[in-house]
């Protein structure tokens, strides 16, 4: 198996639905494991989707398959969204694999290469560009779970023969022969055809994969330099406008694919892509916007933000009396004690955090006399969706302190000492 001897796991996890993928995968890891090739603790995970007949019986299955292997079994019963019940179970399966993965984990995913080039030709269908036709990745990382695919490079022929060879009994899932799924449809009329006329059919395909994922990285590559170019920020999602729409426009296309593919957003349709000229070259005081599946490109003051869409749904509490963590709907400011600047301490006030009505004013520190909050936040260039959302501190009554900067320390009154406060704001 690649690669598989050379990781250091905290934990393995196998994936095992009982099928041949899994149940030889799961085989191959009890190999290294009793030859002391690796030295970890080894779970097998079932998730039940609960859509098949059999799908309580293959649970068992699977807990008998671990028992007999010696290995710690889990198993997570999901539930399936039935408009698209194949992406529904695949989703459902990764959401549960991720709720219980930590980090360090090494999760083994079955995939071969037969599956591989599946996935290639359903991406060719839908008209994915090179970063989807790179196809499954063998070694992702997220949240510190490695998930791992070792056996990208094996052939399901080979696994049949291995299967056979060890008098493995895989689970035979009946819906694989189901041909409206377009992946059964491909695995039984379209790749046998393909691979009579083209023999070797795998690996000329792996070589197009490769390839793409190549021209992927080089894209993600080129887009980080264009993002520093554009003085990208991620403190709140932005980027210079000017030294954007000075790039040509397949690379400003590629810099927002990274940008949303990095927030997990999907990237801007053709229809959105159309619009884009018009949406750069409108007037400021037009306050222009694009929006696709729950997000929004907004443009202020010669900047481009990328704004998820329930930032303007959010419910905003009237007020929450301050603690040492007070937990917001989108956020949390956490207060700690300081010497030479801070907020005033006095304990024994009454301190809330509200949030902006119109109208309020505030004396920031430094500041003369009093100034509207509203020409203050204008100022501070803090676009107008923001500014609704900006936690306001006050000390019995009166405006003290404004988190106008996300993610940084902020302060409002200099004293000797006193509080300082953190807003850490959770961005999508
Ligand atoms: N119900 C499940 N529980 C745990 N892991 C699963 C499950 N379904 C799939 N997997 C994991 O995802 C891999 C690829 O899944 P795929 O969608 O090809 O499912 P599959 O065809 O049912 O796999 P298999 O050949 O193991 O039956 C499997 O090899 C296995 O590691």
């Amino acid at each position: 198996m690649v690669g598989l001897k050379h990781l250091a796991p905290r934990r393995l996890v196998i994936a095992v639905s009982g099928g041949l993928d899994s149940q030889v995968l799961l085989h191959l890891t009890w190999r290294l494991v009793s030859s002391g090739c690796l030295y970890c603790p080894v779970e097998v995970w079932h998730v039940n989707h609960g859509l098949q007949a059999g799908a309580s019986t293959w649970q068992a299955q699977v807990a008998r398959l671990a028992a007999g292997y010696g290995f710690v079994y889990r198993a997570f019963r999901v539930a399936v969204s039935t408009a698209n019940v194949e992406a529904g179970a695949r989703d459902a399966r990764y959401a549960a694999f991720s709720a219980h993965a930590k980090s360090g984990d090494v999760l083994l995913l079955g995939q071969h290469a037969d599956d591989q080039s599946e996935t290639l030709m359903l991406r060719l269908m839908r008209g994915s560009g090179p970063t989807g036709l790179a196809a499954m990745a063998e070694v992702r990382t997220s949240d510190g779970v490695y998930w791992v695919r070792p056996m990208l490079h094996i052939e399901r022929r080979q696994l049949e023969e291995y299967a056979c060879q060890w008098q493995l009994e895989p689970i035979e899932d009946p819906s694989n022969a189901l041909e409206v799924y377009d992946r059964n449809y491909l695995r039984h009329q379209i790749m046998p055809r393909l691979a009579q006329r083209w023999p070797s059919l795998n690996a000329r395909l792996r070589r197009s994969i490769e390839a793409c994922d190549e021209a992927s990285s080089l894209l993600q590559e080129l887009a980080e330099l264009d993002m520093r170019q554009c003085d990208w920020l991620a403190s709140d999602l932005s980027l210079a406008l000017p030294a954007w729409a000075a790039l040509s426009q397949s690379r400003q296309f590629n810099v927002l694919r990274c940008w949303f593919l990095a927030r997990g957003a999907l990237p801007p349709p053709v229809s959105v892509k159309a619009k884009l000229s018009q949406f750069v070259e409108a007037a400021d005081d037009r306050q222009p916007q694009l929006s696709w599946e729950g997000w929004q490109l907004r443009r202020y003051r010669q900047r481009l933000y990328f704004v998820p869409e329930w930032l303007g749904n959010i419910s905003l509490p009237q007020s929450r009396v301050l603690q040492t963590r007070t937990l917001l709907p989108y956020g949390e400011l956490i207060v700690s004690d300081v010497k030479g600047c801070g907020v005033r301490a006095d304990p024994q006030a009454c301190w809330e955090v509200r949030f902006r009505q119109g109208g309020e004013s505030w004396q920031p520190a430094g500041a003369a006399h009093k100034v509207s909050l509203k020409h203050y936040l204008q100022g501070r260039g803090i676009p107008p969706w923001e500014r609704a959302l900006i936690p306001l501190l006050y000390c019995d009554n009166e405006l003290v302190a404004v988190a106008t900067h996300p993610a940084q320390g902020w302060v409002a009154q200099a004293d000797e000492c006193g509080w300082w406060l953190t807003w850490q704001r959770e961005h999508t």
